[in-house]
């Protein structure tokens, strides 16, 4: 993969004019009900890019970055045609962690920004990527962050960029994947820490924390400002299941 990686940025720095052109690590492009966040229950496409900088211990997609292998390289102009043979109005830019090339993440949002068939298209992005470059970059109505704080259990707290949760704007969301009281403890005091316009959401790890539990804490701490987020499609499928 990292050979992949070095061989598509010297082709591209040698001759990319046209984004269309720029070519991108895939993992899967298909459609389903977004299962989290404000938008649960639209129907959404997904577009998953190949790559991620963190290794979270509950990880739900390893086949999403090494030792896994990129499914396939598409073009951007390839990704916006294939994305829009589907009906969903929603995209939902995820991966691994999608915006971990940068320029070329970037101008693959706008490329579908600017094929005007979309009234929503969210980001999950995993909380170690500066959001300000994007954020300055593209203007756009449409487009949201749906950002990961890390907490304890995940093995990665150290990597997040706590600098993003004053970026994030109302339209934004802060997803806290909680899978013991340590993390709901981490997840209140971040907020407390560190002020931010976007919705905070708590989002029980299937395994090991009982939503029944985490429900009872956000009542008994008072948590009115957070929204519960249940992964509508580990309900509705296999949790196991790819592409759904
Ligand atoms: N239905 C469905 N909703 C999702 N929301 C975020 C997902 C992700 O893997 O990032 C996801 C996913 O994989 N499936
Ligand atoms: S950031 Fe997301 S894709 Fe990357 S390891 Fe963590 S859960 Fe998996
Ligand atoms: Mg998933």
């Amino acid at each position: 993969m990292i050979e992949l990686e070095q061989q598509e940025l010297t082709v591209q720095q040698e001759s990319i004019k046209n984004p269309l052109d720029i070519r991108l690590p895939m993992v899967e492009i298909f459609e389903t009900v977004e299962g989290e966040g404000t938008r649960a229950g639209f129907p959404t496409v997904f577009i998953r890019l190949f790559g991620c900088n963190l290794r979270c211990t509950w990880c739900d997609t390893k086949y999403s970055y090494p030792p896994a292998e990129a499914e396939f390289v598409m073009t951007i102009g390839e990704i916006v045609q294939e994305a829009a043979k589907y009906k969903a109005k929603h995209i939902c830019f995820t991966g691994g962690e999608p915006l971990l090339y940068g320029d070329k993440s970037a101008a693959l949002i706008e490329a579908l920004v600017a094929a005007g068939r979309y009234t929503d298209l969210h980001v999950e992005t995993n909380g170690a990527v500066d959001l300000a470059p994007f954020l300055e970059r593209i203007d756009s109505p449409v487009v949201r962050y749906v950002m990961d704080y890390k907490l304890p259990d995940s093995g990665e707290q150290e990597k997040m960029l706590t600098g993003n949760l004053a970026l994030l704007r109302p339209q934004d969301e802060l997803k806290f994947v909680i899978g013991s009281e340590r993390d709901f403890f981490t997840a209140v005091q971040v907020l407390k820490d560190y002020p931010t316009k976007a919705l905070p959401l708590f989002s029980p790890v299937w395994e090991t924390m009982p939503p029944v539990k985490l429900v009872g804490l956000m009542l008994e701490h008072g948590l009115s400002h957070v929204k519960l987020n249940m992964q509508l499609h580990k309900i509705i499928w296999d949790p196991a299941e790819r592409g759904v």
